[in-house]
């Protein structure tokens, strides 16, 4: 692939993933993002846990992946903390960047998409892809589009895309 054209001296094509995990299941998911994205030679791949991640990592990336799961109906505690924390500070710093949303959930997920979906068109960040949704035990079939979500991540913050 080739070097973004939008891309301006000293800033590095940067996928930032963010996870919230208590069982394992979002943190194989973003482990598998992780993966896809890393073929792309091009560009840096950043792995955060949602309670570790910063307005700092937001701000040197050019797209981020957000993986977590739905509890209760809602986008799951922690990485509502880490949305509510970046909010200000990214609206303060104009950092419109693209997302991509990977939701665990055990039969439902749409009440995870919607809170994560409001909150970040409130900055606003655009989606970058439909939401995605991996309902049940995470799968191998789920790991592999995990991964492709990486790769297309990826390959569209080296094409310039993002
Ligand atoms: C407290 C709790 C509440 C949950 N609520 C929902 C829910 O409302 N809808 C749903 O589809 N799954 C629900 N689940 C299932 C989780 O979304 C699912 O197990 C997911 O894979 C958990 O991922 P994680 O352990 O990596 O965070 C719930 C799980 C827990 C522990």
């Amino acid at each position: 692939m080739f070097k973004s054209p939008a891309l301006g001296e000293g800033m590095s094509a940067t996928l930032l993933i963010v996870y919230h995990s208590q069982s394992g299941s979002c943190a194989s998911l973003a482990g598998a993002v992780y993966r896809g994205a890393r073929e792309d030679a091009n560009v840096q791949t950043v792995l955060r846990r949602a309670v570790d991640a910063s307005i700092a990592d937001l701000e040197s990336a050019s797209a981020m992946a957000l993986v977590a799961a739905e509890n209760a109906g809602h986008l799951s505690g922690g990485a509502k903390a880490f949305l509510d924390r970046v909010f200000y500070p990214a609206i303060a710093r104009d950092l419109l960047i693209p997302y991509a949303l990977l939701i665990s959930a055990g039969n439902d997920g749409s009440g995870a998409v919607r809170d994560a979906s409001r909150m970040l068109s409130g900055i606003p960040m655009s989606a970058a892809t439909e939401p995605m949704i991996c309902k049940g035990e995470v799968t191998g079939l789920h790991l592999e589009q995990a991964a492709d979500l990486g790769r297309a991540l990826a390959a569209g913050i080296d094409m310039g895309i993002f």
